[in-house]
């Protein structure tokens, strides 16, 4: 591409993800020119304090973002993370005609609306495949390669941390603090690692999946969010002794039928959406139970296309770094032959439906004495709540007794106050564990 001006780029944040986005563009620098049609050429990288960067060419450091973005750059790359200043920076870049790649899947959560209307403004590019499941290309399939298709469900274990310390405490009996400190040495856990253990990190990931699979727009406050702070040893054990595991898991589905407007959660045409994170009991032998560690995977159930799986590296930086340079080629790509990647599509405008009317099924373990008549109490509570029983699993000891119910789906409510009552049994001495059931029939 002799002659052929070069693509620049301004990279904000030199973090665990930026330091190697900065490898990567020098390591493979010939052959991104080649892809690119152009050299790309970093023109600045933003950081808070630039003598902590010695990895980096010093000469490109600067504290001043704002000038960077304002400078005569044509992709901006945020891997800064957080709302304020990245939001600033990156509305500004585009209202400026500047394409720009972020990893910043809280800010997408929150203001994705604002930031594609500033896009569509100025006909600038915003690619961000890093901010969910990291290197794992999924959201350039949602929005491209199944563009064609109608995807109806979308569930997978979307952050790292937590499947790090869930599979941890699975597998090898490790402490939650133990595993924490460990994802948080090798660069998965975000800054603030509540972010990942509380959910807020896959509720994010959930809406900008949601927003895409179904067309409409999704933000983090609609998604239900539960982490996994609540999962004890003794919901492990529980899992472990009938066949399963335990995952924090993002569910985005469609949902169809009359019940939806009857309780006035559709869009008229029947059809609305569950946006949920929890943890659940998924059976050892789902494909989903098999990803370990630091790992994400994500199912999509799609019209014609059927079951796909995406898996992979969903954390760390050279894995994060790879989907960046990645967006960053498309982008460069498209400024040097003047054309656009997909816009926003939020046609379809689906309402989210509420949690409580989300079907769900649910693993209920309690301690209760062992005597007559107290199987048929705690089923009669079922029997009220309209919530059918799918199996049952006592076992006896000296004067008390185990039992496990697990049930067909039934709405949240449903499910929540019928736990409830049988708390309040006399007979039923302790609720040991109460879960959700996924990926079974
Ligand atoms: N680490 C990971 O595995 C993944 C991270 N991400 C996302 O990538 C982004 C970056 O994450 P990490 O690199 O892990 O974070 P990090 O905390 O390692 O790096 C962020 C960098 O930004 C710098 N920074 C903060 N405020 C700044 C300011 N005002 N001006 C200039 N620099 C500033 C910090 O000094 C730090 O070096 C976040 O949005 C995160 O959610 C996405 C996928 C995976
Ligand atoms: N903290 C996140 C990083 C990637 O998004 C995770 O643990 O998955
Ligand atoms: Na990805």
């Amino acid at each position: 591409m002799p002659g052929q001006k070069p693509i620049k780029v301004a990279l904000l944040g030199c973090g665990t993800v930026g330091t190697e986005v900065v490898r990567l563009l020098t390591d493979q620098a010939a052959d991104l020119t080649a892809r690119v049609g152009a050299p790309v050429e970093l023109a600045g990288i933003a950081v808070r304090k630039p003598n902590k960067h010695r990895e980096v060419p010093a000469a490109l450091l600067t504290t001043d973002a704002d000038a960077l973005v304002e400078s005569d750059v044509d992709v901006v790359v945020e891997v800064v993370g957080g709302i304020e200043p990245a939001r600033t920076w990156l509305v500004k870049a585009l209202a400026a005609g500047k394409s720009v790649v972020t990893a910043n899947k809280a800010l997408l959560a929150e203001h994705s609306g604002e930031l594609f209307q500033a896009a569509d403004a100025s006909g600038a590019d915003l690619y961000f495949e890093a901010a969910v499941a990291g290197a794992i290309p999924l959201l350039r399939p949602l929005r491209e390669s199944l563009a064609g298709d109608r995807i109806t469900r979308v569930m997978g274990i979307v952050n790292g941390t937590t499947n790090f310390i869930l599979s941890g405490m699975d597998s090898t009996g490790a402490s939650y603090a133990e595993t924490l400190e460990e994802a948080t040495r090798l660069g998965y856990a975000e800054a603030d690692p509540t972010a990942d253990v509380d959910g807020y990190d896959a509720a994010s990931k959930a809406a900008i999946l949601a927003s895409l699979a179904f067309h409409s727009r999704v933000t983090a406050a609609d998604v239900h969010r539960e982490g996994i702070a609540s999962v004890s040893a003794a919901d492990i054990a529980a899992a472990k002794a009938l066949g399963r595991t335990v995952k924090l898991l993002a569910i985005c589905e469609r949902v169809t039928g009359a019940a939806d407007e009857q309780a006035g959660a559709g869009n008229g045409a029947g059809e609305s959406i569950s946006v949920r994170v929890h943890p659940a009991m998924i059976p050892r032998t789902h494909p989903l139970a098999s990803v370990h560690g630091a790992f994400n995977a994500v199912f999509v159930e799609a019209d014609a296309a059927g079951e796909m799986m995406f898996y992979g590296q969903g954390a760390g930086g050279a894995p994060t770094a790879s989907a960046v340079v990645g967006d960053l080629v498309a982008v460069a790509r498209n400024r040097v032959v003047s054309g656009r990647g997909p816009r926003e599509s939020a046609y379809a405008a689906l309402p989210v439906r509420p949690m409580g009317q989300a079907p769900t099924r649910y693993h209920i373990s309690l301690d209760v004495a062992d005597r007559p008549g107290v199987l048929s109490q705690v089923a009669a509570v079922f029997a009220e709540h309209d919530v059918s029983i799918a199996a049952v699993r006592q076992e006896g000891r000296v004067d008390d007794a185990s039992l496990v119910i697990v049930t067909h789906a039934a709405t949240d409510a449903a499910l929540r106050s019928t736990v409830d009552k049988i708390g309040g049994l006399p007979a039923v001495r302790e609720v040991v564990s109460v879960m959700r059931v996924e990926g079974e029939e």
